[in-house]
């Protein structure tokens, strides 16, 4: 491509050859507190997810983890009754500021959802390559990006021989790292995870997780799990989130997994991390 005209848009990747460069931002959640209409739903959450970690995001059911998400791509306020208080900062730069646009913010920080969502009778070269799409993103080595991204989420050699096939061919457990790689290929500094192995079975669970283990020094990630023993597996900071009945869910406690685990503050987080209630 030629990058002395001005005119065009500069691609985010860099060049074919390169090496991903190791990065990942910090993002510093303060005082978020959010709403559906006149319910509120979280109250006063403060929680730093650093880079090169994972952030576990673990509660009973209905204590705001998936709201709290949102929140930090804006994806919150795409719900008509949706409102929020509070500052959300990716490297000291307030996504909700003025100096970043709601595309950028979704481009720095990629979200995976619970179920695999690829697109079914698209090819598995064409769902990575999405990404770019979706979020406006041009790339001049589209199928270096594509090979990278693949690799990356784990998926590259399962495929390489069928990148031109229907994505709906994979398994649930290759669709959904084919959703990661989708989410991978504008090298987003932070990763959005909600419950992403829920639909799938030990084996794809596993790799899945192995690929979270991959990622996390290049790129942030928080996940919202409900599973314990994938939190212990895959996070290294854990924030436990409690909504009292009729109350707005709360951040219990938070701080790194090996304590949240074997010595909590409170008696809330033991119960609940040993199953004793939720
Ligand atoms: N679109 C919405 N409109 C109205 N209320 C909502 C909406 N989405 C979530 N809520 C409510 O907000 C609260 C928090 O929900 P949220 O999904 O964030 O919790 P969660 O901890 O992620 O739950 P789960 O673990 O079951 O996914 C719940 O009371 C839920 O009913």
């Amino acid at each position: 491509m030629n990058n002395a005209d001005p005119t065009r848009t500069k691609p985010l990747a860099s060049p074919p050859d390169g090496p991903v460069r190791s990065r990942g931002g910090t993002l510093t959640a303060s005082q978020v507190s959010a709403w559906f209409g006149a319910s509120k739903v979280l109250e006063g959450v403060d929680l730093e997810m650093g880079a090169g970690r994972v952030t576990a995001l673990i509660g009973p059911s209905g204590c705001g983890k998936s709201t709290f998400l949102r929140i930090l791509n804006r994806m919150h306020e795409l719900v008509p009754s949706a409102s929020l208080a509070g500052s959300v900062l990716l490297d000291g730069q307030d996504i909700y500021g003025t100096s970043l646009r709601v595309t950028q913010v979704r481009r720095r920080i990629g979200m995976v959802f619970q179920k695999p969502n690829p697109f079914p009778a698209m090819s598995i070269a064409d769902n990575v390559a999405a990404g770019l799409k979706l979020t406006g993103t041009r790339a001049a080595n589209r199928t270096e990006l594509i090979e990278e991204s693949l690799s990356r989420a784990g998926l590259w050699n399962e495929v390489k021989g069928r990148l031109r096939d229907p994505a709906g061919g994979l398994s649930g457990g290759q669709q959904q790292r084919l959703c990661i790689a989708r989410s991978l290929t504008v090298r987003p500094d932070v990763l959005l995870m909600d419950e992403p192995c829920s639909a799938l079975d030990p084996t794809s669970t596993r790799r899945i997780e192995e690929t979270i283990g991959e990622l996390r020094e290049q790129v942030t990630i928080v996940i919202v799990t409900h599973n314990m023993q994938q939190a212990q597996r895959v996070s290294q900071r854990c924030a436990f989130f409690l909504a009292a009945e009729n109350e707005p869910g709360r951040v219990v406690e938070s701080g790194p997994t090996s304590t949240i685990f074997d010595s909590p503050r409170d008696a809330r987080t033991s119960d609940y991390v040993h199953g004793r209630f939720g």
